[in-house]
């Protein structure tokens, strides 16, 4: 098998927070926490997760736009060794972390970015096509004429023509522009181009020509590309292999048509289920991804992802429905964290005992179920019991009880146990107590039976 262009391992990125009056580090914000993928020549990887997971974080740590916190980054584009402009016989490194400014330089020119919003990446008062040839004199080419013709033809291969040269930012539509930032990045010839979110900012139909102009780009340049989207469908479109991410670690890795056929971890199911479609009536599988990504500075224990997970394991004592099992620990996260109004409720109860509908002692407690959307009645006795005995305990207004017999009772091996890798083929990979023989209490009690 060919060597990887690019090879990540255990990447982190930690940004320190600061707080109170002295402004002192109060801790982490783990915005990466042990990423690790490679991209083999001509391939593109996908990076893919919500808002806030940390794929920006990735791609600026990588390329060093920012300082990773640990980890290697190891780069074997480009011939990139035997071209090296150290003379001193010294073994050299090819890890980007430890490159100093020289070496750094000349990983830029193998290495480059496109970024979402194509406006704010060219200075307003240069042509573009100065903008362009700008990079090629910053790399030593002092002709001029030679500057330029390499930019015309590069303008030409992006779907401009070459009188665009001599024009200026304004006059593009951001379609255009982001065909000039691709320009500017295939400029030193890279072997590797990092692609953060290139056509999120763009309307639907420019969208989809640059997307295409990038795959023909790609193939022509035996191009290897890091490809960063929230959006699953632009994914799948361009990606030969995708790392699904969540809260700062790769909970997902496979090729394009494994990960979209058979997700092995929720939070990748939950993406897919969420991709639009034509008739929003259909293909919807139920899931619903609530709220938001956790706070990086406070992540959940054990599984990140089992504050939302719609498939978080219920022990062994429980055979509840799945659904009202998350609502119940929904409904214990919130106790927990005093977030319920009270107040409200008992204003919802008022309006409702005016119109003669409910017996008083019983409407706060039923007021509190319909907020978190569980049922009058559990199925299970003993949940049911620990579950009435905590609605009185907050109609009581007694937070702490109701806090501690909900936390008690209502426990998951999610939130205890970190889950490992565990691989389903040579390509795939995911990280799910679920998919995890070893670990998960599900598979041991079937392996014990
Ligand atoms: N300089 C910083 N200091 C502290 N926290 C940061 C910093 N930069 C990013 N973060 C945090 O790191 C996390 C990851 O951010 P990042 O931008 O990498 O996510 P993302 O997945 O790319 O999301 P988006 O698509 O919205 O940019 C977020 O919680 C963000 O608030």
């Amino acid at each position: 098998m060919t060597d990887p262009i690019i090879s990540v391992r255990n990447l982190k990125k930690h940004y320190k927070m600061k707080g109170g009056a002295l402004n002192r580090s109060v801790g982490f914000a783990k915005a990466v926490d042990g990423v690790s993928f490679d991209i083999y020549p001509g391939e593109t990887l996908g990076l893919v997760g919500e808002s806030g997971c940390g794929k920006s974080t990735v791609a600026t740590s990588l390329v060093r736009l920012e300082e990773p916190t640990d980890g290697s980054v190891i780069f074997n584009g480009g011939e990139w060794a035997s071209t090296s402009s150290h003379s001193d016989t010294e073994p050299r490194s090819n890890d980007v972390t430890t490159f100093d400014k020289r070496d750094l330089k000349r990983f830029r020119r193998g290495a480059q970015m496109i970024f979402q919003d194509p406006s704010s990446s060219f200075d307003p008062r240069m042509t573009v096509g100065g903008s362009v040839a700008e990079m090629l004199l910053v790399h030593g080419m002092d002709d001029k004429q030679r500057r330029r013709a390499i930019v015309e033809d590069l303008l030409e291969r992006v779907g401009l023509s070459a009188e665009d040269y001599d024009r200026y930012p304004h006059e593009f539509s951001g379609g255009q522009k982001q065909r000039i930032a691709l320009a500017r990045a295939l400029v030193l010839n890279p072997d590797f181009i990092v692609a953060d979110e290139p056509v999120s900012a763009l309307d639907v139909s420019i969208k989809a020509e640059i997307l295409s102009l990038l795959k023909d780009i790609q193939e022509e340049f035996n191009l290897s590309m890091l490809f960063i989207s929230h959006d699953m469908s632009v994914i799948r479109e361009v990606c030969d292999r995708v790392a699904v991410m969540y809260l700062g670690e790769i909970v997902e890795l496979g090729q394009t048509e494994t990960i979209f056929n058979n997700p092995k971890h929720p939070y990748t199911e939950a993406l897919i289920s969420a991709i639009p479609t034509p008739d929003p009536r259909t293909s919807q599988k139920g899931i619903k991804l609530e709220g938001t990504v956790p706070d990086p500075s406070n992540p959940p224990s054990g599984c990140k992802f089992h504050t939302r997970c719609h498939r978080v394991i219920q022990p062994d004592r429980w055979d509840l429905d799945q659904q009202v099992w998350r609502r119940l620990l929904n409904f214990r996260d919130r106790i927990q964290a005093g977030a319920i109004e009270l107040d409200t409720l008992r204003e919802n109860v008022t309006r409702q005992e005016d119109k003669g509908a409910v017996s008083a002692d019983d409407a706060i407690t039923s007021e509190i179920r319909k907020e978190f959307n569980l049922p009058q009645k559990l199925d299970d006795p003993d949940a049911e019991s620990t579950l009435a005995e905590a609605t009185e305990a907050l109609a009581d207004d007694d937070f702490e009880r109701a806090a501690q017999q909900l936390t008690e009772t209502f426990t998951t091996p999610c939130e205890e146990t970190d889950p490992a890798e565990v691989s389903h083929s040579d390509t795939h990979t995911s990280a799910c107590l679920l998919n995890d023989e070893e670990q998960s209490p599900m598979n041991a009690a079937t392996t014990n039976d």
